[in-house]
């Protein structure tokens, strides 16, 4: 039988962590605050990004929105962030991705100050990761949100075969180093990998993070497996589903992220841990 990760739940309890903290702050005078970036009006983005409004605002967390026309111009994105850069009101900047294609996306994240790059996308915050570096710096909400709910199942890392499918600079790339970070045995898989299931079938743990309804299936796990779905997509009903289609029944997956109710509220709630953590970072308040 499957047993599925309780992501919402996890997020819960760190969210009520989360919370207290920003209590504990606000009677020092201090108060945490996020601003976000969105360019355009797909509807997924929008989502998300009301989310991420909507906690910050039920934790006590100040927000602010940038919502901007799909026109706008490399300059004008450029200044908004570095006007955020200067705002003392704010302590963690994302900008949401995907960006039109008229935008250089690297250009606008090499702009945000490594600092107030909440998201951890910004190269001098990737290079830490990648270099195991100590000290206080942001890590992708995602793939930080994924080693929290690892741990808090008890899962251990040490030395075992972790494959994660997908490369990405938002998910895979980051996760593929904080595995690596903690000393298992990793490979990644993607586009050009000709069958992604000869290497997930011996993994002790997958992480897929396509956005492809049923890239992976039962069968191309062994058993005892745990499943990480990272996946938002579509299922053959219209219904949101990860990238693995498996049954209850699996003979080879033990333990599984579900879509929705897995990844998704993790990586909110790290958003939302990670905002107050750079707060107090900022102020050196703290651990
Ligand atoms: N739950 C959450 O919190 C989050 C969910 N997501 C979701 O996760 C999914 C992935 O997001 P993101 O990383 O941003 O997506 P990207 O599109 O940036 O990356 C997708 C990756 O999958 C690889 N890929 C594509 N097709 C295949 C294939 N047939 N076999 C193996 N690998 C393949 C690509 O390879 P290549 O590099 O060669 O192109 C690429 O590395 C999406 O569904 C997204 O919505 C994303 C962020 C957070
Ligand atoms: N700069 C930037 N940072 C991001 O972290 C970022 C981004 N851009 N662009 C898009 C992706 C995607 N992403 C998700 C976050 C939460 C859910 C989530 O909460 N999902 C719910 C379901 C939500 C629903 O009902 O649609 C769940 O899985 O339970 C999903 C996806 C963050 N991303």
């Amino acid at each position: 039988m499957v047993q599925l990760i309780n992501g919402k739940k996890v997020a819960n309890d760190l969210n009520l962590e989360t919370k207290k903290r920003v209590i504990r702050l606000k009677k020092q005078d201090v108060t945490p605050g996020l601003a976000v970036v969105i360019v355009g009006d797909d509807p997924a983005s929008q989502r998300y990004v009301r989310s991420k409004e909507k906690k910050a605002k039920e934790l006590g967390i100040f927000s602010i929105k940038r919502a901007l026309p799909e026109s706008v111009t490399q300059s004008e994105l450029v200044q908004i962030v570095k006007d955020l850069n200067h705002d003392d009101r704010i302590n963690g900047i994302l900008v949401q991705s995907p960006l039109p294609d008229h935008i250089d996306e690297e250009q606008i994240i090499a702009t945000i100050d490594p600092k107030k790059d909440v998201d951890g996308f910004h190269p001098v915050n990737v290079g830490k990761l990648f270099l195991n570096l100590k000290g206080h710096y942001p890590v992708a909400c995602t793939p930080k949100g994924i080693m929290t709910l690892l741990a808090k199942y008890k899962i251990n890392l040490d030395g075992k075969n972790i494959v994660v499918v997908g490369r990405s600079s938002i998910v895979g790339k980051p996760m593929l180093a904080l595995m690596l970070n903690a000393d298992a045995t990793v490979i990644d898989v993607h586009s050009h990998t000709d069958d992604i299931s000869k290497y997930t079938k011996h993994a002790d743990i997958v992480i897929s993070a396509v956005g492809k309804y049923a890239i992976l299936n039962d069968d191309d796990f062994k058993p005892g497996a745990v499943v990480i779905d990272v996946g938002q997509n579509m299922d053959e009903n219209g219904k949101l589903a990860g990238d693995v289609a498996y049954k209850a029944k699996s003979d080879n997956i033990e333990f599984i992220t579900p879509v929705p109710g897995g990844v998704g509220p993790m990586t909110i709630a790290t958003l939302m841990q990670q905002t107050v953590d750079m707060c107090e970072w900022s102020k050196k308040i703290g651990k």
